[in-house]
């Protein structure tokens, strides 16, 4: 008989969004992202952290103070380093599943790389210039966004 508790697409895939977020260094916002084809493939995954060869023991990770001693310039967020890992092929069309609702940065990358659906667990910047222009943005471009509705599934993963 088929098993009926397996978990969903949209939890598998925000659960992986979660998931890689525990990779970041960031101690006040770890943010993860998962893109996935129109077919429910999972083309790229990321979190944000410094860029590759600056090492996150030397750079920043302050929130406040001046603007190079802050990690402010130099972070990667997660969207961009899901969008940019994803290194063959195309996102025409794809989906991404985030922890945080895009900034406009990379609400700008989402679009001209052609994903068309974003998927976001949590929205606390919502009053924000940078995601009210982003969501001017997706809403010009069409780009759908939904909030993911928590299901309460626990998932207990023993490593
Ligand atoms: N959508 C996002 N994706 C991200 O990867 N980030 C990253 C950049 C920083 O490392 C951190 C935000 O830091 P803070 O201002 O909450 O301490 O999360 C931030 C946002 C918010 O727009
Ligand atoms: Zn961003």
């Amino acid at each position: 008989m088929k098993r009926n508790d397996y978990i969903s697409w949209d939890e598998y895939f925000m659960g992986i969004s979660l998931l890689s977020a525990q990779r970041s260094k960031d101690s006040h916002t770890q943010v993860g992202a998962c893109i996935v084809s129109q077919d429910n493939k999972i083309l790229s995954v990321g979190y944000n952290g410094m860029p590759t060869g600056c090492s996150d023991d030397e750079m920043p990770w302050d929130r406040n103070g001046e603007f190079l001693d802050t990690k402010y310039p130099f972070v990667c967020h997660a969207e961009l380093n899901a969008i940019l890992n994803h290194a063959a092929g195309s996102l025409q069309n794809a989906k991404i599943y985030v922890s945080l609702f895009p900034c406009n940065e990379c609400a700008k990358a989402i679009i001209q790389s052609g994903i068309k659906e974003v998927v976001y667990w949590e929205d606390k910047y919502a009053d924000t210039d940078g995601v009210k222009a982003s969501k001017k943005m997706f809403e010009l471009t069409g780009v759908k966004i939904r909030r993911y509705i928590p299901t309460n599934r626990e998932i207990t993963i023993r490593l």
